[in-house]
């Protein structure tokens, strides 16, 4: 920590260039801006701040912007539901914000000195505070001047809270440190406050205590963004480069982009063109969040709305891409780096003949999702479909409950892998990335000359008692330790290169069952590292099934074959024949189990005491049942596929 505090010491908030922030969906019905009484050419950028809440998971990100859009009278007090950002039914079920929301606010800031006061037009971004969607995090943060870093009194910092504060602080952000839940009876923000000073050098002082439950220290909380966040530093009198951050489909409008004006301005009637694509479009209408779709039929530097401009298909609305007035060339704003992908899976039709139904929907949803990849594969096993790339774990549950939940598409996800790189020896090497096991081979023809396997940096916050069980659990997930230091009395944060694979599997539920739920985990992307890597294949009475193969590490490839054996011994129904699950390694079997056949009851109507007859019949359920066994094909439940890479 000591370097990176001395970084910490260089480092004094700056002004950034771009001024943006995007917003997401909400209703289709664009309410007027001339009925909300909403001029926004009086906001120069100078009245304007784009500002984030970022946190650890829980902390209180979403509750404390409802209480900012009650303040504000963006929205009314008691009504509509908590969580007023959280607006997909995923979120809402769940508990947890996963794509990033804002909502353009007006708050009127009293100079305490003559008693006259000044209207500022505020646009915060609630984000989400799980690590799968930290692409979402860094995105609001690339749209931003300042944040919000809310901190739970009565948890302290967690490993979220120190991977956003990295996030904001070399996004060149100002920080305004938020303590929030003081209400509670646990609530320690002096401890807290003495954290902040050690991990991130940020002064005791500067730091907002709020209960965003009882609303107690919230009036200091927007005086406190005015003036400690600078404003957007984008140029009027440039020509218009509107940079997009997100789009989607609404049912009513077509494509509605959100985005921000950096440069210029932008109007109803326009003409625009996307730099990446260079196609030209009629803008139909533009206007703010607030926090539904509020039509204003212009926006001017600094400002953030949604533009809906006649675009066919999201696809024509890249995230990143610059808007410009056609026939005026601008240069193109930085945009994002792509997300990057830690777990593939397949996603196949539950029935196969709805991949057209499944092929709709998930154009669709990956065009409100961009972070997710989709490419047509085929399966022996479960035919058409889909190979796609996620950001974790739990981006992927969420990307199918979603698929399910807002298409109705049946699906079938296969077990999550992770993204693996082999070179073989034929004559010059030869590269080949692997997402999807199967497409390994077996036994290669070619020699491999290496096998890559993705790692990662994980950081761990735990009480101090837990930290035997951890460094335990790190050794056996293949972890090599880089930090292990105290946060304070009774605190300690482990850093350790782990293997992505073991971290995907179980890593997160196990530490939460070792601490009890007491410590916290975060992790970010460091390359590949060597490993002795091999296929495991599924055989079902000898035949592969090519969505069961997996690709483990030399050493846990009998335990995981052992494993997954089990596992299907468990979920599979008996037949009338005889079923062999058998793990492979190339030809070598590894684990192998049966279950038996049911036997039916070809005597039931053999009354009497013929033998010769009996035997007859016996004779021939047995040559049915190996042929069934032969040719018969056996259904493997989706659970199957969902479980097997848990351990
Ligand atoms: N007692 C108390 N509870 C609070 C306070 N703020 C939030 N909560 C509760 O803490 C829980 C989590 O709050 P959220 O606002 O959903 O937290 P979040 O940080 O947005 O969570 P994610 O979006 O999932 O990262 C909810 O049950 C809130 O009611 C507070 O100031 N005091």
């Amino acid at each position: 920590m000591a370097a990176w505090r001395a970084l910490h010491r260089r480092f004094a908030p700056t002004i950034r260039p771009a001024a943006f922030v995007w917003s997401a969906r909400w209703s289709s019905n664009a309410a007027s801006a001339a009925a909300k009484n909403i001029d926004l050419s009086k906001f120069p950028v100078s009245l304007i701040r784009n500002f984030s809440i970022i946190a650890h998971i829980d902390h209180g990100k979403s509750t404390l912007a409802d209480r900012l859009l009650e303040l504000t009278g963006t929205i009314q007090k008691g009504k509509g539901q908590p969580q007023y950002l959280d607006k997909l039914q995923v979120e809402r079920e769940r508990g947890i914000t996963v794509k990033a929301q804002t909502a353009t606010m007006f708050y009127d800031l009293k100079n305490e000195d003559d008693g006259s006061s000044e209207q500022y037009l505020l646009n915060l971004i609630d984000t989400p505070g799980h690590v799968d969607f930290s692409y979402e995090v860094s995105r609001s943060l690339a749209a931003c001047q300042g944040v919000l870093l809310v901190v739970d009194a009565t948890q302290g910092i967690q490993a979220q809270t120190v991977a956003n504060f990295y996030l904001a602080f070399e996004a060149n952000l100002t920080i305004i440190p938020v303590i929030n839940k003081i209400d509670q009876a646990t609530a320690d923000p002096e401890r807290v406050k003495a954290q902040l000073k050690t991990m991130f050098d940020l002064e005791p002082e500067d730091a907002l205590l709020t209960s965003a439950k009882t609303g107690q220290g919230l009036s200091e909380v927007l005086p406190a963004v005015i003036k400690r966040i600078p404003p957007p530093t984008g140029r009027c009198h440039l020509p218009l480069r509107m940079l997009i951050l997100d789009s989607y489909f609404d049912e009513y409008r077509g494509v509605i982009c959100n985005g921000a004006v950096v440069d210029g301005s932008i109007k109803k009637g326009d003409r625009i063109a996307s730099v990446a694509t260079g196609q030209t479009y009629d803008v139909l209408d533009t206007g703010i969040l607030h926090p539904e779709l509020t039509s204003t039929g212009m926006l001017q530097t600094g400002q953030v709305g949604y533009l809906i401009a006649g675009l066919k298909a999201t696809q024509e609305a890249r995230v990143g891409d610059t808007m410009h007035h056609a026939n005026v060339s601008v240069e193109a704003l930085p945009g994002f780096k792509p997300a990057k992908h830690m777990v593939f899976a397949g996603i196949y039709p539950a029935d196969g003949s709805d991949f057209e139904a499944l092929a709709q929907a998930m154009e669709r949803l990956t065009c409100n999702d961009a972070s997710v990849s989709a490419t047509k594969e085929t399966s022996a096993a479960l035919g058409i479909g889909f190979r796609c790339g996620f950001l974790g774990l739990l981006h992927m549950d969420v990307f199918h409950q979603r698929l399910e939940q807002e298409f109705g598409a049946q699906v079938i996800a296969t077990a999550p892998t992770v993204p693996y790189i082999f070179e073989f020896q034929d004559g010059s090497c030869s590269k080949l990335n692997v997402q999807n096991p199967a497409l390994l081979p077996s036994q290669p023809a070619q020699k491999i000359v290496s096998a890559m396997e993705p790692v990662v940096v994980a950081t761990i916050i735990t009480p101090s008692e837990h930290v035997g069980a951890l460094i335990t659990l790190c050794s056996d997930r293949r972890g090599e330790q880089l930090e292990f230091s105290y946060i304070d009395s009774q605190r300690a944060l482990l850093k350790y290169r782990l293997p992505l694979r073991e971290v995907v599997v179980d890593f997160y539920s196990v530490l939460k069952s070792i601490t009890s739920g007491y410590a916290s985990f975060d992790y970010d992307d460091d390359g590949y590292q060597e490993a002795d890597l091999v296929k495991v294949d599924v055989l079902l009475n000898g035949q592969a099934v090519d969505a069961l193969s997996t690709i483990v590490h030399q050493a846990k490839s009998v335990r995981t074959g052992r494993e997954i054996v089990d596992k299907l011994k468990k979920v599979l129904d008996r037949q009338m024949f005889e079923v062999t699950i058998q793990a492979a390694v190339g030809s070598k079997v590894i684990a192998r189990e049966s279950i038996s056949a049911l036997r039916k009851n070809v005597l039931a109507k053999c009354y009497g005491g013929d033998v010769t007859r009996k035997r007859k019949l016996l004779d021939k359920q047995k040559e049915g049942k190996k042929r069934m066994k032969r040719f018969g094909s056996v259904d493997i439940p989706q659970e199957a596929f969902h479980d097997l890479l848990k351990q």
